[in-house]
């Protein structure tokens, strides 16, 4: 039986056309579906809902969209900081990383969307191994997700096999599942770790199975010189070359690209997954988010694993997006407040090819969106509401979930995951790596 809900006297920021902010708005829903945003509607069209949920106090927008992570990581967090990438990768997560079963992805991963829940994320992208339980995590959370099994090509052409075949599986088996929540893609690691003609089966592979390419790209200086010295051009170049952007595709990071590469990204709508805390933390750098948005590019927001954060707060990436990009460029114009909050909304549902359905609240989109509570002394007096989610919010402020319709988290109160027992859970698969 279809339920219908209708939320009411809340200030609403749709996200469409620029923000739309509608001050004592309502959003009226039908089982996974928006069916009104508009004005609070007359008494006697209000009874033909079964719900009416008062939202006085609170605004809602579109759920955040997470672009770019690797959830189970909540498991290494603070595990080794203050490291570049390659070390951080090579001596302290790749060996921890071998002794993961599905046990520790799970409960990461459960961990993952816990947080997530809480700081407002309705959407994320992952890329990382043991990707069934991954899936089953986000079945069971009630989330949406674009999934991916991401494959390092470092080993024998035995193993390669074996691991393209799995990501194959993966990404056949999950799409479209969880009522339509699950999508997926394909995703060799990056230019670094797999050899050309491996990410070549990727790319072909996608075209035949109509998946989007996601790959970690021009992330660090040394990783951009390495490709030189191996391949003879950078790697956007390289990746051209492999047809990595005749298809719809992502690439996380960014950071290291001239202007002649961020124009043959915007030629070819690659999609870019800004991660501002991870590329400060690992001091990679600051990718040239200002020139790519000049050039029509929409950049999505994300924050990479946990373990390089070190946490899963979208709305601490966009004041982040907002601020760094203000600083490194002398400009205070530069990514406006506005601009940041499409990032982490609706550009973030394009990043993942997932705009048909979500990113801004629509009639016809499905419902995923969140409440924050306005009411705190650092949300007052209201002169702005996109300033105040920008610039003055925080995780804490997030009250309400919902996705495909159905409530994840109200009142703050999670609906579909035990949060003391999933905490237990990630401790313990933590101390078992160490045994
Ligand atoms: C093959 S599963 C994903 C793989 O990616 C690693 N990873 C985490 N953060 C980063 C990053 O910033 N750049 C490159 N690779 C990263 C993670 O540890 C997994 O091994
Ligand atoms: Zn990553």
């Amino acid at each position: 039986m279809s339920v219908k809900r209708l939320f009411i006297n809340a200030t609403v920021v749709t996200m469409k056309d620029g923000a739309e902010v509608l001050r004592r708005g309502a959003l009226g829903v039908e089982d996974d579906k928006i069916t009104y945003v508009g004005e609070v509607p007359e008494p006697q069209v209000q009874e033909q809902f079964d719900e009416i949920i008062d939202c006085s106090g609170k605004v809602i927008l579109p759920g955040l969209v997470n672009t770019h992570g690797h959830a189970a990581m909540t498991l290494l967090r603070g595990y080794a900081d203050d490291l570049p990438l390659q070390t951080w990768l090579e001596e302290h997560m790749w060996p921890l990383e071998a002794k993961f079963t599905h046990v520790q992805v799970q409960a990461g991963t459960a961990l993952a969307a816990v947080e997530m829940i809480r700081s407002g994320t309705t959407c994320f992208m992952d890329m990382y191994d043991h990707m069934d339980a991954v899936a089953r995590v986000v079945e069971e959370s009630g989330m949406r997700a674009r999934l991916t099994r991401g494959v390092i090509g470092l080993c024998s052409e035995e193993m390669q096999n074996k691991k393209f075949e799995e990501a194959v599986r993966f990404a056949t088996e999950w799409h479209g599942q969880a009522d339509g929540r699950i999508t997926t893609m394909l995703a060799p690691h990056a230019p670094y770790t797999c050899p050309p003609e491996y990410i070549k089966r990727f790319v072909e592979k996608a075209g035949e199975l109509k998946l989007p390419l996601h790959t970690h790209m021009s992330e660090t200086v040394k990783e951009v010189e390495q490709n030189v010295r191996d391949y003879g051009v950078r790697p956007v170049e390289h990746l051209r070359r492999l047809g990595f952007f005749d298809l719809p595709a992502l690439v996380a990071h960014a950071v290291h690209v001239t202007e002649e590469e961020i124009d043959i990204l915007a030629q070819h709508d690659v999609k870019v997954a800004h991660n501002p805390g991870s590329n400060l933390k690992l001091g990679s750098g600051i990718a040239p988010v200002t020139s790519m948005l000049r050039k029509g590019m929409r950049p999505g927001l994300a924050t990479d694993g946990a373990a390089s954060n070190n946490n899963l707060d979208l709305i601490e990436e966009i004041q982040l997006a907002a601020l760094i990009h203000k600083g490194a460029n002398l400009d205070p114009e530069a990514v406006p407040a506005l601009t940041a909050l499409k990032m982490g909304t609706s550009y973030g549902a394009e990043c993942l090819f997932l705009d048909h359905e979500i990113g801004t609240l629509e009639a016809g989109k499905k419902a995923d969106f969140i409440t924050l509570d306005l009411t705190g002394a650092h949300m007052q007096p209201l002169h702005d509401v996109v300033s105040h989610i920008v610039y003055s919010a925080s995780r804490g402020d997030v009250v309400d979930m919902y996705v495909n319709g159905q409530p994840l988290m109200v009142n703050r109160e999670l609906l579909t995951l035990d949060e003391e027992k999933i905490r237990h859970e990630a401790t313990r698969a933590f101390q078992a790596l160490l045994q």
